[in-house]
């Protein structure tokens, strides 16, 4: 199970690292100061690969910029991490971003469920800007999350998908065995509402095996 655990604060990232997650996640959207020192500073700090997001206030982060300024925080951020999460209002800077040696993770993130042909036309259009296509939903039912889990199975590889809300939390441990590439974790301060802390993932994860 890959495990990214996101954090704010750059302060926190050691205590982090001291969990060795697969991937540290820096939301840049929600850190203060200087992000370009601060991320170097990372970079020097920690060998864990690292993922870039700057998420949009529409898609549940506090970014307010249009693309162009999205493109001109990230773009020179993007060279001393592995990979960047790109939503799709963004999908026209992927290429710049791409040309810097990343990875890009192409994400959507949404408070309604789509249908299963929604979610295959979704993936079809993160897939074509993306390396790896993240679908995050809101389930409103166990129906809902029968589709989800059914189309994380079904879906070409790699694929993320995840879940919004607290009352299908239990599927961010689910979804994982079904073929989603990621889960999102926290160490301490969650960046979404339930996440578990990676300590609670790695019980799950053991006890699922
Ligand atoms: O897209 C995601 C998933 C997430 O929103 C979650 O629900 O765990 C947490 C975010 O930091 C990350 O960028």
């Amino acid at each position: 199970m890959k495990i990214v655990v996101s954090v704010e604060n750059a302060a926190a990232v050691g205590e982090v690292a001291e969990y060795n997650p697969t991937f540290i996640e820096l939301r840049l959207d929600r850190m203060e100061g200087d992000l370009l020192d601060q991320v170097r500073a990372i970079r020097e700090k920690t060998v864990i690969p690292l993922i870039a997001t700057l998420r949009s206030r529409d898609e549940g982060g506090r970014f307010v910029g249009d693309a162009d300024l999205w493109a001109r925080i990230v773009g020179p951020i993007a060279r001393y991490v592995d990979i960047v999460d790109v939503e799709a209002r963004y999908r026209d800077h992927a290429p710049f971003i791409k040309s810097q040696g990343v990875q890009i993770l192409a994400s959507l993130h949404t408070n309604e469920m789509p249908t299963p042909p929604e979610l295959g036309r979704i993936e079809e259009m993160l897939r074509s800007y993306g390396d790896i296509p993240k679908i995050v939903v809101h389930p409103k039912s166990r129906d809902d999350l029968f589709d989800l889990i059914a189309f994380t199975h079904r879906a070409q590889k790699p694929v993320c998908t995840s879940i919004m809300g607290a009352e299908f939390r239990y599927a961010r441990a689910i979804l994982p065995l079904l073929g989603s590439e990621f889960v999102y974790c926290h160490a301490g301060t969650p960046t979404a509402e339930g996440q578990y802390h990676i300590r609670e993932m790695r019980q799950l994860a053991d006890l699922l095996k």
